[in-house]
């Protein structure tokens, strides 16, 4: 479904990607993971089009869309969610759903307004499935910290992805928040029939939820495969503990 193939990007000389290769297969769950400043906040930046990259491609559904705008692969199927919470909070939680709603008909539909009806129950089936309806006339702002990252992982579902994107999703959670969390990518996947590309520091949540793991080290792929291939691998180990090679 996701195709990265020799990507590369600089900041004023300093290669961030130097050569990312990834494989994201349909209905799967992928890791990318890597030491601190390997790379993968840009990885996923640049998948989403909110970077540009220097050269290589990037394949979605079999299209190349390397460099597009990030609201045209958007609208192809890709939804991400952000290290920093990204939420409207005057808003309500279901308004903040409903606007993701809203937004994916009106790019499917450029000449028919979607009806009041059906977005209403689109904008409740998603909050029901993310576990957030108790919560749907609250204001944003009187959330959780946990429950503002589940709302925004709520609005990127809200634009009914065929691929999302996580970028470090249990960021700053405690154990418990990271166990819902743990929880929702399970049922997104099983359920909802998600593929999932996430980036995350905590190996428990990675090795438990990610059927495929790709390993970042200094902006380059130096392995990408099963969780048990990857725990064994020489160069991963070494990268982890700081020597390369
Ligand atoms: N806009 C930018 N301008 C200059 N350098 C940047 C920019 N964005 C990232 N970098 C650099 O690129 C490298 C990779 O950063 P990136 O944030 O992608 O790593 P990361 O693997 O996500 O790190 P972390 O795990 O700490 O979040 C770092 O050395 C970072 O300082």
């Amino acid at each position: 479904m996701l195709q990265v193939e020799r990507l590369k990007k600089a900041f004023d000389g300093f290669q961030a990607i130097s050569d990312a290769n990834l494989s994201v297969p349909q209905g799967e769950v992928v890791a990318v993971i890597g030491p601190n400043g390997a790379g993968k906040s840009t990885l996923f930046n640049l998948i989403s089009g909110h970077l540009q990259a220097d050269s290589g491609h990037i394949r979605f559904l079999n299209e190349d869309i390397t460099n597009l705008a990030p609201y045209k692969i958007c609208h192809k199927g890709m939804a991400r969610s952000f290290q920093l919470i990204n939420i409207f909070t005057s808003l309500t939680v279901f308004e903040n759903v409903q606007t993701a709603v809203i937004a994916k008909h009106r790019l499917d539909q450029k000449f028919f307004k979607p009806s009041k009806r059906l977005v209403v129950e689109e904008t409740l089936d998603v909050l029901e499935s993310l576990g957030l309806l108790e919560y749907k006339d609250r204001s944003c702002s009187s959330l959780s910290y946990g429950d503002q990252k589940v709302l925004e992982i709520a609005i990127a579902v809200g634009s009914k992805p065929t691929l999302l994107l996580l970028d470090e999703p249990t960021a700053g959670m405690s154990s418990e928040e990271t166990q819902r969390i743990v929880n929702l990518i399970k049922h997104l996947s099983r359920e909802k029939g998600l593929s999932i590309l996430i980036t995350e520091h905590d190996m428990d949540l990675v090795f438990d939820v990610a059927q495929k793991i790709m390993v970042l080290h200094q902006g380059k792929t130096i392995a990408q495969g099963l969780p048990q291939d990857i725990r064994n691998d020489k160069s991963v180990q070494n990268a982890y503990l700081g020597e390369t090679g």
